[in-house]
């Protein structure tokens, strides 16, 4: 077929209706605070989907039409990640967290370290490129060095920019999870259906990243939180407080509740604040993440061969295991 000239405007106006509907995407899904009606949202996606229809020459892989799926894949492809995902030593109590302060306090020869405290979200890790702002590659953790290409799946969780708010090229991490209701919602559908229920929000989270049918993807409430930046020094980037506001300012959902600590005292009223309160959450959280704030530090800090120096998971304590009381009846 010769290639047929689309008119101007028609390539114009695809572009404005993109540009509209993502920032209506990151009104509604990363600050919940959307400023148009879900039937005006509906208005500009119908007539994105009909002119891309009509010249399906337009479609680009980060049209926001790509979100709701509809693609079956083959499989995943691997993907080497750029920098290693590294696990994360655990402390349980306060007398650990006193001794990781002392540590560090000790490697650095500092009085004073200050840190950030982020609630430990209970979901999957995720790996997340953009070039000149656009979306290009989502990966999962896989053994660290390398995982899945999960990109056609990771388009359709609303709050992940398919285009970021600055044209820069970055890769960041953070974790994709599933929200409580949503969990329940998709557990009584399985139970309808004589399907097994998923025994918590991150193997749903998991399970659902695994599918190869994108549009059963985009039927399930997936969202996000992003807390890392790979190379943040090449961004002007100090701190990891610094690191999260960059997180933001790029259009990324950030949990609001990460605080900056002044010392480790600080980082031990978080925990235990967050302790009695993450019944609130519609997630799960399994502790807090400690990272040392400056990035100076944690370079002099550095990591052993699977986890940094400068950060550690506090966790909180497990909720009372039935299976233990069960296996010592079972015993009996
Ligand atoms: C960048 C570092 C390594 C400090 C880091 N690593 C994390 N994790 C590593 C271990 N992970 C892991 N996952 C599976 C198997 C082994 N380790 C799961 C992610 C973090 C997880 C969370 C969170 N969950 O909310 C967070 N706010 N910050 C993190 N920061």
């Amino acid at each position: 077929m010769s290639e047929r000239k689309i008119p101007k405007e028609v390539i114009e106006e695809v572009e404005r209706l993109r540009e509209e509907i993502e920032y209506h995407n990151y009104r509604y899904y990363v600050l919940n605070d959307p400023v148009i009606t879900d039937e005006e949202y509906d208005k500009l996606m119908r007539r994105l989907i009909e002119l891309e229809r009509m010249y399906p020459e337009l479609v680009t892989p980060d049209s926001p039409t790509q979100r709701v799926g509809g693609k079956v894949l083959e499989g995943f492809k691997t993907v080497k990640h750029s920098v290693p995902m590294l696990s994360l030593d655990n402390t349980y109590n306060e007398e650990e967290i006193l001794e990781f302060d002392r540590r560090v306090k000790k490697t650095l020869q500092e009085a004073e370290v200050e840190y950030v405290a982020e609630l430990k979200i209970d979901g999957v890790s995720i790996a997340l490129r953009y070039e000149n702002g656009k979306f290009v590659l989502g990966a999962t953790r896989g053994d660290g060095i390398e995982g899945e290409d999960v990109s056609e799946n990771v388009k359709t969780v609303r709050s992940i920019p398919l285009r970021l708010r600055k044209p820069v090229t970055v890769e960041v991490r953070g974790e994709i999870y599933m929200p409580v209701d949503e969990f329940k919602r998709l557990n009584d559908e399985r139970e309808e259906e004589g399907l097994p229920p998923f025994a918590n929000p991150r193997n749903a989270a998991a399970g659902t990243l695994r599918q190869l049918n994108t549009a059963l993807v985009a039927a399930r409430r997936l969202d996000s939180f992003i807390y890392y930046v790979v190379h943040p020094e090449n961004y002007g980037l100090k701190t990891q407080w610094e690191a999260l506001q960059f997180l933001k300012e790029l259009g990324f959902k950030v949990n609001p509740h990460s605080k900056l600590c002044k010392n480790i005292q600080e980082v031990i009223d978080y925990w235990r604040e967050w302790e009695e309160r993450k019944k609130e959450l519609d997630y799960w959280v399994d502790g807090v993440v400690v990272k040392v704030n400056r990035f100076d530090f944690q370079r002099i800090l550095g990591e052993t061969s699977k986890a940094p120096r400068w950060a550690i998971a506090f966790k909180f304590p497990a909720e009372q295991a039935r299976t233990r009381v069960l296996d010592v009846t079972i015993q009996v």
